[in-house]
């Protein structure tokens, strides 16, 4: 089984031959990954490759699962999910400083809230809220517990598309303000594009390709490097871009 070190001085995020599989299928086959303080990360591959499974496994939440291989991870991770998993009964506040204590708590929440854009909205339920609303509640709350290593496993994955361009604006900017380590799981190439300082691409239970994105944030779409980019990524995909 593998070594879940949330070590003092793990610094990196490392993964060394890692095996992870459900009966006799494996889902990942010997998985090598490297990600340096503060960059950001994105993960592709086809439905089914294993890309939660990898997160999973390096949230340490896959105690059942049978395998091998070593993880290393800083000692402090948060994990964002496609829902926003906020506890309904909790108002925002509470729900950001859940678990956290010490005299400055609610002042942090506060100022957590007013990073993601919620100032005002402290004492709302969360079912009062937007579906993007709640995802940035769920950020304020990874946010306030400083991580070194934010998993986000398709944050953005229920939203509608001009909800999710802000949230990438938004995540950008707290990246570049608090440099966590990022592993973004995602579906959507161009949000890996616009985020990423590498993106990575899950095949076959390896890593089987890594495209590093040169272009300066913020990244515009129309940029034809950007074309370059997604045109190479899909076809790492196996899917080819229908001609015009
Ligand atoms: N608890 C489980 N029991 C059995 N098989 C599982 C379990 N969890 C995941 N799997 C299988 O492992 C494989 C990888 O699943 P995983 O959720 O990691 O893929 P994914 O790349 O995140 O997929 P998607 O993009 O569709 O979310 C899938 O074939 C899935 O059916």
């Amino acid at each position: 089984m593998a070594t879940h070190a949330g070590g003092l001085t793990a610094t990196r995020t490392r993964v060394h031959e890692l095996v992870r599989g459900f009966g006799d299928r494996a889902v990942l086959n010997g998985l090598d990954l490297d990600i340096a303080p503060g960059e950001f990360v994105a993960l592709l591959g086809r439905s089914g490759s294993g890309k939660s499974t990898l997160l999973r496994a390096l949230a340490g939440l896959d105690e059942s699962v049978t395998g091998s291989g070593a993880v290393e991870v800083p000692a402090k991770v948060s994990v964002v999910f496609q829902d926003s998993r906020l506890l309904p009964w909790q108002r925002v506040l509470d729900n950001v400083v859940l678990g956290l204590d010490g005299p400055e708590v609610t002042e942090r929440g506060r100022a957590s809230l007013a990073e993601v854009g919620l100032a005002g909205r402290e004492r709302a339920w969360p079912n009062e809220l937007s579906g993007g609303e709640q995802q940035r509640v769920a950020l304020a709350r990874s946010l306030v517990r400083e991580p070194e290593l934010l998993l986000a496993d398709e944050p953005f994955g229920s939203l509608d598309a001009l909800t999710r361009i802000r949230m990438h604006d938004l995540l950008r900017q707290l990246c570049e303000r608090h440099r966590p380590a990022v592993l973004l799981v995602t579906h959507d190439v161009d949000e890996a594009i616009v985020l990423a300082d590498r993106v990575l691409v899950l095949d076959n239970g390896r890593i089987g390709a890594e495209l590093q994105v040169e272009i300066p944030k913020p990244r515009d779409p129309a940029d034809p490097r950007f074309a370059e980019l997604r045109t190479s990524l899909l076809s790492q995909l196996g899917i080819e871009k229908e001609q015009p």
